[in-house]
């Protein structure tokens, strides 16, 4: 399968180099220093589950040098979604099935708003993973999971051979009968996870061990839960005690890609987290107390590390 993966970071860097690894012909699109050291000594990727080095020939450093593709994966940060949709609607790789990795519940919406409705399938992935220097990505973990499904029944197909080929690179890999509420499934733990490890500094046997910070991560996704029954989502009302379940079973040192953004004094995706949150329940009259004051003691942070701290 001829594979372009847009963002050679944690995620599209570990997904695209074992896809590669399998006899995938990938192709990433990266840029800046990553491009200079991927396309001098391949990309490096680090992990529990084996290393891999993809070759130094497979990445270009624009969208617009892609070829045609049979399939493209999305990895980049949310506030690259819209750029990256336009570009791709200009290239060559502009007929291909599209699958983001990205994480939220905003990122297929603009996609499919940019792009054709029969090409964006819907995903998400678990993984932790990050650009540990230039050409290299740290794979933390051997948690790489992704699941994917149809948005329309016409794409059922496209969605099983792209399943196939992630199962045949011996990457776990599931398929969901009903993707929006799988997706929404995920933001919910992913934005009670995300606030409460940036807010308490820790990771998430910190979080739920102390009364007050469990609760907190409670009330986070309760609230998402709300907003998302008010979409049209049909998630139980009792998924944030069922979410709250699921952290007790994760290893004590597992954390959240924001807290590890808020660390490393870079830019955050918490627009479409805690205040992706809070856009959405202004607009449908759902209260959401706890992730409005998440997203205002981490807005000061949202485009790094402020001046002066
Ligand atoms: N990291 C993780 O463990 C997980 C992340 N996710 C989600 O996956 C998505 C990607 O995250 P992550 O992999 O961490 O991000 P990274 O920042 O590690 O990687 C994204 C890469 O894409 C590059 N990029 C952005 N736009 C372009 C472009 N137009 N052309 C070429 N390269 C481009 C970035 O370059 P530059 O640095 O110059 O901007 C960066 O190198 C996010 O939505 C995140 O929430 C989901 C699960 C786990
Ligand atoms: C929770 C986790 C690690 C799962 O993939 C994640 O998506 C993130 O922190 O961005």
């Amino acid at each position: 399968m001829r594979i372009a993966v847009i963002g050679a970071g944690g995620v599209g860097g570990c997904f695209g180099a074992r896809l590669a690894a399998a006899g995938n012909e990938v192709t990433f699109v990266a840029r800046g220093a990553h491009l200079e050291a991927v396309r001098r000594s391949g990309l490096i990727v680090h992990s529990p589950l084996g290393d891999v080095r993809t070759s130094p020939g497979s990445v270009v450093g624009s969208i617009s040098d892609l070829g045609p593709a049979d399939l493209v994966l999305v990895a980049v940060k949310l506030w690259d979604t819209e750029d990256v949709a336009d570009r791709l609607r200009s290239s060559a790789a502009r007929d291909a099935p599209v699958l983001s990795l990205q994480n939220g519940v905003h990122k297929d919406t603009v996609l499919r708003g940019r792009l054709t409705d029969e090409q964006v399938l819907g995903g998400v992935c678990f993984i932790s993973a990050f650009i540990e220097e230039p050409g290299v990505v740290r794979h933390n973990s051997a948690l790489q999971k992704v699941v994917l499904g149809p948005y329309r029944t016409g794409q059922a197909a496209t969605s099983r051979n792209v399943l196939a080929a992630f199962r045949d690179a011996g990457i776990e890999a599931e398929a969901s009968d009903d993707i929006e509420r799988t997706i929404w499934e995920k933001f919910v733990f992913l934005v009670g996870l995300s606030a409460t490890t940036a807010t308490v500094r820790g990771p998430i046997g910190v979080v739920r061990s102390h009364e007050q910070s469990r609760r907190l991560l409670h009330d986070v996704m309760a609230e998402t839960v709300a907003v998302a029954r008010a979409c049209g989502v049909r998630l139980d009302s009792d998924f944030a005690e069922d979410r709250l379940d699921f952290c007790d079973t994760l290893p004590a040192a597992m954390t959240s890609s924001l807290h590890n953004d808020l660390e490393n004094g870079n830019r955050l995706e918490l627009p479409w987290l805690s205040g992706g949150v809070v856009d959405l329940a202004d607009r449908l009259g759902v209260p959401v107390p706890r992730n409005r004051t998440v997203a205002d003691i981490l807005a000061p942070h949202v485009l790094g590390r402020p001046a002066g701290s």
